[in-house]
């Protein structure tokens, strides 16, 4: 039976194979090549993002310079500083004072500018709209390149005194006559960056992020983001090595987020734009989820399926295997009925009509055996039996005496034998025929027969000679017995053709003795005895001394 539940179990482990390694193996491929998609789709829009916001703050630093530009060429701003070169005579209307009172009027109206300082070409602080100005350290090339546009004189980075993130720029303040005479330094609220970083309307989603180089968080799309923790600064490196790439990582607004950093040209600042990975993947993750639960019960479907195919096999085939041991174990009277119309209903028929053709010929067998067995019966009989009278014959009287006699010496119990002989027996055989002669040999056998008892035997010694054997039985009962077979011979009436035939019998009688050794013996000494009762005048029965 474990050949069977192997079967049962095979098929089961081939459903569950079969729907598990082409459903897992195809969607394990589809869903790499989705999550690779995804990731190439939000790749691009945070691409998308950074240059968007590299863009806008591009577009507004050149609107700061412009307006502070504009500011360097008012003539408060260059009178302002034509008057430390050239003081004139009049000082009242040169008083720096006024020029700072100027500045924080200008300041007051520009919302994205916390101080406007003019300084000299020296860079030492002519006036300045703020009461501490911030310092200002004017670079070595600075009159030089600063001639035609504004230069970025402090990077991006975060200002305590203004507690936000700042970038000073410096345009140069030239005279009517085109002379260099200083600068105005402008301190933006680079705060006000927060609305151009993303497009409400057109921006993909994401947030994006304006970096110090140590990682901390300058401005963001995202309301007070610069509250949040800033970026390993490692992490920033290894992004900004490879711009435009984007890395899974801990942000800084999400747990975990799918990012891509660039560096804005203007500020020499860090633009990282990024975005919720569980929201990016959470549909997919879903999809994910959905499809190993619809495998699970595709696997747990088919493995039932199957479990009911191989139950439908190996039920039909444990019947037949019962039945199978029932006929080898003898038992032929096995009977299945098919109820299917398949291959196990047809095996089912083929037992059947197997089990009907063994039945079949078991029967024969048996009804051979039996006739051979009533044969072999009759034979036995037959090969003790004489032909003529239905006594025993020669050799089985032989094995009597034999057995008689062993038997006689083991427990000392005697037994008597009489010898008979038909009187003028081959007269009759002359006188009446051979046909007759046997008839009479056929009556004296009946007359024998029913003269002694069952335990007792009788036998035709030859010719017209008889021997009965009396089981223990002594030469003086043995005697009645002689003189009754005698009697009944004698009385017998045997008509042959309306003449009526006598016949007798002359009997020798003896009781075995300790030196009967062997059958023939005992015949001979039953022969004398006979012999004696014949010489006597036959008719008449003699016991042996
Ligand atoms: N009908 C018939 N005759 C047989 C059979 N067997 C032997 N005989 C005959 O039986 C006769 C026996 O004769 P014997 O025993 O020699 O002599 P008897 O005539 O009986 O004479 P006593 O024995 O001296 O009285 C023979 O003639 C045998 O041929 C048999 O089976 N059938």
């Amino acid at each position: 039976m474990l050949g069977l539940k192997s079967i049962k179990s095979k098929i089961v482990a081939f459903a569950i194979m079969a729907t598990l390694i082409p459903s897992v193996g195809l969607g394990l491929l589809s869903f790499r090549q989705n999550e690779a998609q995804i990731s190439d789709n939000v790749t691009l829009e945070l691409r998308a993002l950074t240059s968007y916001a590299s863009r806008e703050i591009e577009l507004w630093i050149d609107k700061r310079v412009h307006e502070v530009y504009v500011t360097s060429s008012s003539s408060a701003v260059i009178d302002g500083l034509s008057a430390i070169y050239r003081p004139a005579p009049d000082a009242s209307g040169r008083d720096p004072r006024a020029l700072a009172l100027y500045l924080r009027s200008v300041q007051e109206k520009l919302e994205t500018i916390l101080e406007l300082t003019v300084v000299n070409a020296a860079g030492q602080v002519v006036a300045s709209s703020m009461e501490t100005t911030a310092s200002v350290t004017l670079p070595q090339d600075w009159p030089q390149n600063s001639l035609t546009e504004g230069l970025v004189i402090e990077p991006a980075h975060w200002d305590k005194q203004y507690a936000t993130a700042t970038v000073s720029i410096a345009i140069p303040v030239l005279s009517y006559d085109n002379m260099l005479m200083g600068a105005l330094v402008a301190v933006l609220d680079l705060r006000a960056l927060q609305p151009e970083l993303k497009s409400p309307t057109r921006s993909p989603p994401g947030e994006v992020l304006l970096l110090d180089p140590e990682g901390r968080i300058l401005v963001s799309s995202q309301a007070d983001a610069e509250k949040l923790k800033k970026l390993d600064a490692s992490l920033l490196q290894s992004l900004l090595a490879q711009p435009g790439e984007s890395a899974v990582f801990q942000g800084v607004t999400r747990p975990e987020v799918i990012g891509v950093a660039d560096v804005s040209g203007e500020l020499a600042i860090t633009i990282l734009a990024e975005r919720d990975r569980q929201a990016v993947y959470g549909d997919w993750i879903d999809l994910r989820n959905m499809f190993l639960a619809l495998v699970g019960a595709l696997v747990l479907l088919m493995a039932a399926v199957a479990f009911q195919m191989g139950r439908s096999i190996v039920v039909p085939l444990k019947r037949l295997i019962r039945a199978a041991d029932r006929i080898a174990g003898g038992d032929l009277d096995v009977r299945l009925s098919a109820t299917r119309n398949d291959e196990l209903g047809h095996l089912t028929q083929v037992f059947d009509q197997m089990a009907d053709r063994l039945r079949r010929n078991h029967a024969e067998i048996m009804a051979v055996n039996e006739a051979m067995q009533q044969q072999n019966q009759v034979l036995a009989t037959l090969s003790i039996t004489d032909s003529l009278t239905g006594l025993y014959n020669r050799s089985k009287l032989d094995t009597i005496l034999t057995d008689e006699l062993a038997r006689f010496k083991r427990t000392q119990r005697q037994f008597s034998l009489l010898m008979l002989d038909i009187d003028y027996f081959k007269t009759l055989n002359d006188s009446y025929g051979h046909i007759t002669g046997d008839e009479i040999l056929v009556a004296v056998a009946r007359i024998l027969l029913q003269s002694i008892r069952s335990i007792d035997y009788a036998a035709r010694y030859g010719g017209d000679e008889f021997i009965i054997v009396l089981v223990e039985t002594s030469a003086g009962l043995a005697f009645k017995t002689a003189e009754r077979i005698r009697s009944q011979v004698e009385n017998m009436r045997y008509s042959v053709n309306g003449s009526t035939i006598n016949v007798t019998v002359s009997i020798g009688i003896l009781q075995c003795r300790p030196d009967d050794m062997t059958p023939t013996s005992l015949l001979a000494r039953a022969d004398h005895a006979l012999y004696e009762a014949k010489g006597a005048g036959r008719n008449r029965a003699h016991r042996a001394h």
